[in-house]
C-alpha cells in the first residue's frame, strides 16, 4: 500500500514539473547571459521537495510503525503479550540493557566450578533477554527488532504445530535473504516456495544415507591427516602436547565437505572457506541490528568488508564451477557429485529463459549455503563433543572402550559404515552434545501469508523463533537432570530421553529439517572414533568457558586440550 502511494505521488510530482512554465529567463546578474530557470513563484519550486519528504515520511511511518503495529494488534487481541517496542528499534534498546546488566554477572559466573560451567545454559549468557521475557510473558510472546515482529515460542504444542505444518506459506524469514544476502543469497537455507522445493530436490538426495556411506573412507583419510599432525606435535613435545583443536576441526570438516560434495581438494577450496569464515564473523557483528531498516546499505567499515568478501567468494566459486562445466568428464561421472547436481539444477531452473546471472546466482548461493551449513555446524559440534568428553573422563573411557572393541572386531582396519553403526555410546555422546550445545540456537520461520497455528491466527509477516537450546534444557521434557551431561539418557533413543520427542531438534523441524544430518552424524562419529582410538585427552587449565554466537554458537575462546597418545597395546584405527 505505501508503495502504491509513493508511486502515485511521484507521478504527481512529475506532472507538476511538466505543468510549471519552464521557460528561458535572461539573468542580468550574470553579464546578461541567458540562463534557464522557472518562472513559477519560489513556494511552488519547493513543492516537489516538500511532497517528496511527505511521501517519504508517510512511507517510513507505514513501514516502521503502522504496519508492525497492525500486526502486533492482531496478536495482542488474541492474548499474546510481550515487551513494549520503541519506534524504529523495537525492543533492541531493552535487549542491550539486559545484556549489559548481565556482562557483570558473567565474570562472577566464570569463577564457578568446572561442572557448573558446562551445565550452564548458553541462552542465559548469549540471549538473556529471551529468558527474561520468557519468565515475564510465558511460553509464547511477541517482541520486535526494528521492523521485524517475532513470536518467541517454547510451548511444546505450538512447536509441534510448526513442525507438522506442510504449507509452503510457512517458510524461512525473508529478512535472511536481505540481511544475510552476502553470506546466504537465495540458496536453499533462505529460499521459499517453488525455488526452495526445486533446490531441496536437487540437494537433499546428495546426502541420503546410501551416498554418505560411500564417503566414510574420505572422512577417515581427512581425520587421520589431522590426527597425524597431532601425533607429530605430541612426539616432538615429549609425550603430551596442548592442542587448540578448533581450527584443526574446521579444516577437517572443510576438507570433508569439499571432497565429498565438490570433488575438489581442500587446497582448492581453502580460500573459499577462510573467506566464508571471515564473512560470517563480519556478519555476526551486526546481529542485533538485523531488521533496522537501511543498516545494511550504510558504507560502514564492516559493511564494506562484507561486500568485498561477498564479491571475492562469488568469483572463487564460479571459477571452480566453470572449470567443472568445461570439463566434459565431470558430466559423464556415473555418480555425479553435489556441484554437478547444482550446476544441472541451475540449468533446469532457468531452462525457461532465465539469465546467465540468475543461473550463476543459483550455483554461487547454493554452494555458499552448503559450505556454511555443513562446515561450521559440524566442526563446532565436534569441538563441543571433545570438550565435554575431556570434562567427563568417565564417558571418555566408556566411549573409548567401545571404539577399541569395534576396532578389534574389525581387525584393526579403519572404521567403515558398519563399524560406525555399532558405536552406540559414541552416538549417544553426539546426541547429548547436540542437546546441550546445539550450534544453531534457533529454528526460524515466517508466515508468508495469514496462517492458523495451534489455534492462533498468525498474520502474514510474523516471524517465529523456536529457541532450540531452551527446549533442550526444559525439565518438563527432559526431567530434573535436564542441565547435566548424561549421554545415557539416549540409551532408549530420543523417545526414551525426551517427552514429547519433538522437543529434541538440533537439526530443526518439519519440511525444512537439516538436509545434511546423515553426513554430519557420520562425520562426527568418524572423528570421535579416531580421536578416541589414538589419544587420551584432558581439558587444559587455560580453557575459558565462553560460548559465543557467530551465527552458530561456538566455544568463543577455543578449546585447548592436553593430548597424549594411547599407551595401550591396541593401536588405534589408522
Ligand atoms: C552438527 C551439524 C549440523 C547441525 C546441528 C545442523 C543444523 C541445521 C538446522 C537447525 C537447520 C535448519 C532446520 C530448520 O529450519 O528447521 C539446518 C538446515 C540445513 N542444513 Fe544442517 N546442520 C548440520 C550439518 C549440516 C551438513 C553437514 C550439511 C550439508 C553438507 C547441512 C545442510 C543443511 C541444509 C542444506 C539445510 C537447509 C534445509 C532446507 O531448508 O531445506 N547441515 N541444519
Amino acid at each position: 500500500m505505501p508503495d502504491v502511494l509513493t508511486a502515485q505521488c511521484l507521478i504527481f510530482i512529475c506532472r507538476l514539473h511538466s505543468s510549471s512554465s519552464f521557460v528561458p529567463v535572461p539573468s542580468l546578474a550574470h553579464g546578461g547571459k541567458m540562463e534557464l530557470g522557472f518562472s513559477s513563484p519560489p513556494w511552488l519550486r519547493l513543492m516537489p521537495l516538500l511532497l517528496l519528504c511527505a511521501v517519504l515520511l508517510s512511507y517510513l511511518c507505514a513501514i516502521l510503525w503502522l504496519r508492525p503495529e497492525r500486526l502486533r494488534q492482531r496478536l495482542r487481541s488474541q492474548g499474546v503479550k510481550g515487551p513494549k517496542p520503541s519506534f524504529l528499534f523495537g525492543n533492541i534498546p531493552e535487549m542491550r540493557r539486559i545484556q549489559q546488566q548481565l556482562a557483570k554477572s558473567d565474570q562472577e559466573q566464570e569463577a564457578g566450578t568446572a561442572s557448573d560451567r558446562f551445565s550452564s545454559n548458553y541462552m542465559a549468557t548469549l540471549f538473556p533477554y529471551f529468558l527474561h521475557w520468557n519468565r515475564v510473558y510465558g511460553s509464547i510472546y511477541l517482541y520486535s527488532t526494528g521492523s521485524i515482529q517475532a513470536l518467541f515460542v517454547t510451548d511444546a504444542d505450538m512447536v509441534k504445530e510448526i513442525a507438522n505444518c506442510k504449507s509452503l506459506d510457512l517458510g524461512k524469514p525473508r529478512y535472511l535473504q536481505q540481511e544475510l544476502g552476502a553470506l546466504l543469497g537465495t540458496g536453499i537455507l533462505t529460499s521459499n516456495g517453488d525455488l526452495w522445493a526445486h533446490q531441496r530436490k536437487v540437494i537433499a538426495p546428495e546426502f541420503f544415507m546410501d551416498k554418505v556411506k560411500g564417503m566414510v573412507n574420505l572422512m577417515v583419510e581427512s581425520a587421520n591427516e589431522m590426527l597425524n599432525s597431532w601425533e607429530n606435535r605430541v612426539d616432538r613435545e615429549g609425550g603430551s602436547a596442548e592442542i587448540v583443536i578448533d581450527d584443526f576441526l574446521r579444516d577437517f570438516s572443510a576438507d570433508v565437505i569439499s571432497r565429498a560434495s565438490f570433488g575438489s581438494s581442500f587446497s582448492e577450496g581453502k580460500e573459499i572457506f577462510s573467506k566464508i569464515r571471515q564473512l560470517q564473523m563480519a556478519m555476526a557483528k551486526q546481529n542485533m541490528f538485523i531488521g533496522v531498516p537501511g543498516s545494511r546499505y550504510l558504507p560502514t567499515k564492516n559493511n564494506r568488508e562484507i561486500w568485498r568478501l561477498g564479491r571475492s567468494i562469488r568469483s572463487l566459486i564460479l571459477t571452480i564451477a566453470k572449470t567443472r562445466e568445461q570439463n566434459p568428464s565431470a558430466a559423464a561421472l556415473p555418480h555425479k557429485d553435489l556441484l554437478q547436481s547444482i550446476v544441472e539444477g541451475a540449468k533446469q531452473q532457468h531452462a525457461g529463459g532465465g539469465s546467465r546471472a540468475a543461473e550463476e546466482d543459483f550455483i554461487v548461493d547454493n554452494c555458499k549455503n552448503i559450505y556454511f551449513a555443513g562446515h561450521e555446524t559440524t566442526s563446532t559440534t565436534a569441538a563441543w563433543c571433545l570438550l565435554l568428553l575431556a570434562a567427563h573422563p568417565e564417558w571418555q573411557s566408556r566411549a573409548r572402550a567401545e571404539v577399541q572393541a569395534a576396532c578389534r572386531q574389525g581387525g584393526g582396519h579403519p572404521p567403515d559404515a558398519a563399524t560406525l553403526r555399532s558405536l552406540k555410546t559414541v552416538a549417544m555422546v553426539v546426541q547429548e552434545t547436540l542437546r546441550l550445545y546445539p550450534p544453531a540456537p534457533f529454528v526460524t520461520r515466517e508466515a508468508l501469508s495469514d496462517l492458523t497455528l495451534g489455534g492462533l491466527d498468525v498474520p502474514k509477516g510474523t516471524n517465529i523463533r523456536v529457541p532450540v537450546a531452551l527446549a533442550h534444557r526444559d525439565p518438563a521434557a527432559w526431567g530434573p537432570g535436564a542441565g547435566t551431561f548424561d549421554p545415557g539418557r539416549f540409551a532408549g533413543g530420543v523417545a526414551g530421553a525426551c517427552r514429547p520427542p519433538h522437543m529434541h531438534m538440533p537439526f530443526g523441524v518439519g519440511a525444512r529439517t537439516c538436509a545434511g544430518q546423515n553426513l554430519a552424524a557420520t562425520e562426527l562419529k568418524v572423528v570421535l572414533a579416531l580421536v578416541l582410538s589414538r589419544f587420551e585427552f584432558a581439558l587444559s587449565p587455560r580453557y575459558v568457558h565462553a560460548p559465543a554466537f557467530r551465527l552458530t554458537v561456538e566455544p568463543g575462546k577455543g578449546v585447548p586440550l592436553v593430548v597424549r597418545k594411547i599407551s595401550s597395546v591396541d593401536e588405534g584405527m589408522k
